[in-house]
């Protein structure tokens, strides 16, 4: 899918109206709301490529892969498919489901790619805290309210560029590293575009990789930084 196709997918979808690719109930497993109960909103669609993206089944936003509600919540394998909802019906579902969380993670895909605002104001006058999970590379469209965790994509196929605005909003930075080449990107990159003080920056293993585990840790030690290790991934849930 070009980029272009991709965007006018995107264009398509009225605001307040998303594609749902996934739509569960789990333990947030990142970043600082590591350990909350947390239901995950997985948006359709994203253009930036990275090669080692857990989630490649979420790129594409085909209209042929629309499907029904039921369909998408009864995968079992990730899968492209995914259903139109809009914010009311996204609140009804978590009702009908019975989750019981308030920290709702919106994610994808890139969910940046679609205004965030008329689902945050459905979703907090129900009572529910939002965090976003965004590459920071498409301007950041929700609530003052929402936690937004940036996670920045340097030279990735997708050719697009963290926005100085996405840095400068941005409640946490999870930059995911396997090399020492990705924490001088960082460095740089914070240099070019400033974080504001309260701004929590930590670093993600790709992958599990040992030695970018270790290389994290060494890092956050020495920076007084976070480390965040995809905690689901240890304990294989979703
Ligand atoms: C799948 S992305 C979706 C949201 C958004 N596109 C982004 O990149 O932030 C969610 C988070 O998973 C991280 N991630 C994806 N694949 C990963 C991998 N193989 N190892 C570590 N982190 C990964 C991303 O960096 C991001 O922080
Ligand atoms: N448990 C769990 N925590 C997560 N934190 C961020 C995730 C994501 O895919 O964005 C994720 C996910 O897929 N599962
Ligand atoms: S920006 Fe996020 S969803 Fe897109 S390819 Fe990278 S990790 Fe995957
Ligand atoms: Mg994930």
């Amino acid at each position: 899918m070009t980029d272009l196709s991709l965007a006018s997918a995107v264009a398509s979808y009225a605001p307040g109206v998303y594609p749902v690719n996934e739509l569960f109930e789990t333990i947030q497993g990142e970043g600082i709301y590591t350990g909350q109960p947390s239901i995950f909103l997985r948006l359709q669609g994203c253009p930036v490529g990275c090669p080692w993206c857990d989630t490649q089944h979420t790129w594409a936003l085909e209209q042929s892969d629309a499907a029904p509600y039921g369909e998408v919540i009864a995968k079992t394998e990730p899968s492209p498919r995914f259903v139109v909802l809009n914010a009311a019906q996204i609140l009804a579902k978590f009702h009908e489901r019975g989750f019981t969380a308030k920290h709702v993670v919106i994610t994808g895909g890139e969910p940046c790619m679609y205004d965030l605002n008329p689902l945050a104001e459905v979703l907090e006058a129900a009572g529910y805290q939002l965090q976003i999970e965004t590459s920071g590379t498409f301007p950041i469209q929700t609530s003052a309210k929402t936690w937004v965790t940036v996670s920045p994509k340097l030279d990735m196929p997708g050719g697009l560029h963290v926005l100085p605005e996405a840095m400068a909003r941005a409640n946490e930075i999870k930059h995911p590293i396997a090399m020492e080449k990705h924490i001088e990107a960082l460095d740089a990159l914070l240099a070019r575009c400033p974080v504001a003080e309260h701004t929590v920056i930590a670093l993600q293993p790709i992958s599990q990789r040992p030695r970018a585990t270790e290389l994290a840790i060494k890092t956050c030690i020495e920076r007084n930084w976070r480390l965040s290790v995809q905690m689901h991934k240890y304990l294989a849930i979703e």
